[in-house]
């Protein structure tokens, strides 16, 4: 137990935690600085490679949180997790007894997953956050016969992917599969990959992951058994392939448009689970992967709470200070509360995470100093980098027409196995795009979109492959 003061004050050792400190540690480094991380192992950025001005690739790792005294040799680290916030009195209390006084607050402490209805009722109803979570999977997946993935999303897109030897049933409320990401056309260029994966194509889902591996250790420490560790790396789901499960073939049936009504155990069938779906159907299955979404973390308590956003996460503005003066939020728990810029929108993901975490840090730091601070430029500009069925992806701007309504087209270029390209343009200017593949169109389209060009004058040339489109704009 300790009393404590300190001039900025981080909780979470997730990335936008870790990222808060290590800009702060640049930005201020005479000045008192603690976090309180709930977890012996905290996750880092490396490999920082940008494809264009916004578009920013980098692999995510984890290491012992003492390794962040590199970067800031007084950083207090306190492994414990937080419990009350008194915004009043600027101290913060925590489940061990600490007590520790701010300046400024900056709030990380992720999300944790939302799971289906009937979870509460069964332990074979699984969420995956954490290599906990992952573990008990991947003994389910040892056993199982047959297990049901509910979800649309990346986390069901990367199990559909990744695991072999079971039977799987995908239920989607879509008409198409990873509607989180992309479009029906999309999905279907991964859907013909998958049904005929070629040699070559399983060479090209080797050489385009990326190079760090997922390797959270057995040591990570729980300080407090009920708060999650931080979310997964990028290639948790590589864990999956190699789990050995020689129960039978691989198969995998989609069923679309409809949503879980029910899950009960039952003893008097060959599967232990029954899942009911509102299309009347029933499912027997030995267990559930709820991939419904996350829910911000806010496991502690205020003495003043501040404004929530619809998704129950902390409302902040664009510098993200919450509600409450001198209290910021960044990553998972955040809700982007501000007016966006046009080709912006959150979506919960490392990117996102970093460059909120980045930017608390710079309003914090210019809280302290009384100095005036502007919201970064990266949130000019959705974009996110990821590998989906063994591909190459990249999402940049309204890449799905989000909020544009039906007033919108749509020009594709597609080469089976290879490539899926997509430009959504309006009023014949880019307002967002899907790249599947090894494209390089990223930088291109980056500046389509930030600098608005009509492209009317173009027509269909914009994908031409034997059009070097840049060469119009040099
Ligand atoms: C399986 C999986 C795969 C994913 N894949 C991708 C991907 O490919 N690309 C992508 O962009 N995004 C991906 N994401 C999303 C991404 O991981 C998250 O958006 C990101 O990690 C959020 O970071 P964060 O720091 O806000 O939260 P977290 O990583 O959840 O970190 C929160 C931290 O706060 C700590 N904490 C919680 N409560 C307290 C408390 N009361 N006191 C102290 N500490 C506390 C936790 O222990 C944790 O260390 C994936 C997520 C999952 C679960
Ligand atoms: N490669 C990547 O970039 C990856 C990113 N992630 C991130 O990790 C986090 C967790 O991933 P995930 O859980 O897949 O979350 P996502 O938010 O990506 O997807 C959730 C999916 O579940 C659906 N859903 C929500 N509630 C229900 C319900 N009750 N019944 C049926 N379907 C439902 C959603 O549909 P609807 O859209 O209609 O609400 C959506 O398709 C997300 O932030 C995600 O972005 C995870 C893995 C990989």
């Amino acid at each position: 137990m300790s009393n404590l003061k300190v001039s900025y004050l981080v909780v979470g050792g997730g990335i936008a935690g870790v990222t808060c400190v290590e800009t702060l540690a640049i930005l201020h480094p005479e000045e008192t600085l603690a976090i309180i991380t709930a977890s012996s192992l905290v996750k880092n950025v490396t490999n920082v490679s940008f494809y264009a001005k916004t578009i920013v690739k980098f692999d995510v790792s984890e290491t012992e949180a003492n390794s962040l005294l590199k970067i800031h040799p007084n950083l207090n680290i306190i492994y414990d997790s937080l419990k009350h916030i008194n915004t009043m009195q600027k101290l913060v209390t925590t489940d061990g007894g600490n007590i520790i006084e701010y300046n400024v607050i900056c709030i990380c402490t992720g999300g944790i997953p939302r799971l289906i209805s009937d979870s509460n009722k069964c332990n074979r109803i699984l969420g995956i956050r954490d290599t906990d979570s992952v573990k008990e999977f991947e003994e389910k997946l040892k056993t199982g016969r047959r297990m049901v993935i509910v979800g649309n999303g990346g986390i069901a897109s990367e199990i559909v992917y990744a695991t072999k030897g079971i039977q799987k049933v995908w239920v989607i409320r879509d008409d198409y599969i990873s509607a989180t990401f992309i479009d029906p056309g999309a999905a279907e260029f991964f859907q013909n990959t998958m049904k005929n994966r070629s040699p070559e194509v399983e060479k090209n889902k080797h050489t385009i992951l990326r190079r760090h591996v997922f390797t959270e250790e057995d040591t990570v420490v729980a300080i407090n058994k009920n708060i999650k560790s931080a979310a997964l790396g990028p290639d948790w789901y590589r864990k999956l392939e190699s789990v050995k499960n020689e129960n039978g073939e691989q198969e995998l049936e989609i069923i679309y448009k409809v949503e879980v009504e029910s899950v009960q155990e039952v003893d008097n069938n060959e599967y232990c689970l029954e899942v009911k779906l509102t299309n009347g159907r029933t499912i027997s299955c030995d267990f559930v992967i709820s991939a419904t979404g996350v829910e911000p973390a806010v496991n502690f308590t205020f003495d003043k709470e501040p404004k929530r956003g619809n998704d129950g996460g902390l409302a902040v503005n664009e510098n993200q200070e919450t509600t409450v003066k001198d209290v910021f939020a960044a990553g998972d728990v955040a809700f982007a509360a501000w007016p966006y810029a046009p080709h912006w929108f959150q979506l919960r993901l490392w990117t996102q995470a970093r460059q909120m975490a980045g930017m608390a840090a710079k309003a914090m730091h210019a809280r302290i100093t009384n100095e005036d601070v502007l919201q970064d430029f990266c949130f000019e500009l959705f974009t996110h980098c990821t590998t989906l069925f063994g591909y190459r992806v990249v999402l940049l701007g309204k890449y799905n027409g989000q909020g544009l309504g039906n007033d919108y087209e749509i020009l594709l270029r597609t080469t089976p196995n290879v490539e899926y390209i997509k430009f959504v343009l309006q009023n014949g200017r880019l307002q967002g795009a899907i790249l599947i593949g090894e494209t390089n169109l990223e930088e291109m389209c980056e500046n389509l979109i930030l600098d608005q060009i009509d492209l009317t004058p173009f027509g269909d040339d914009i994908l031409n492959p034997d059009i070097d489109i840049d060469d119009y704009f040099d």
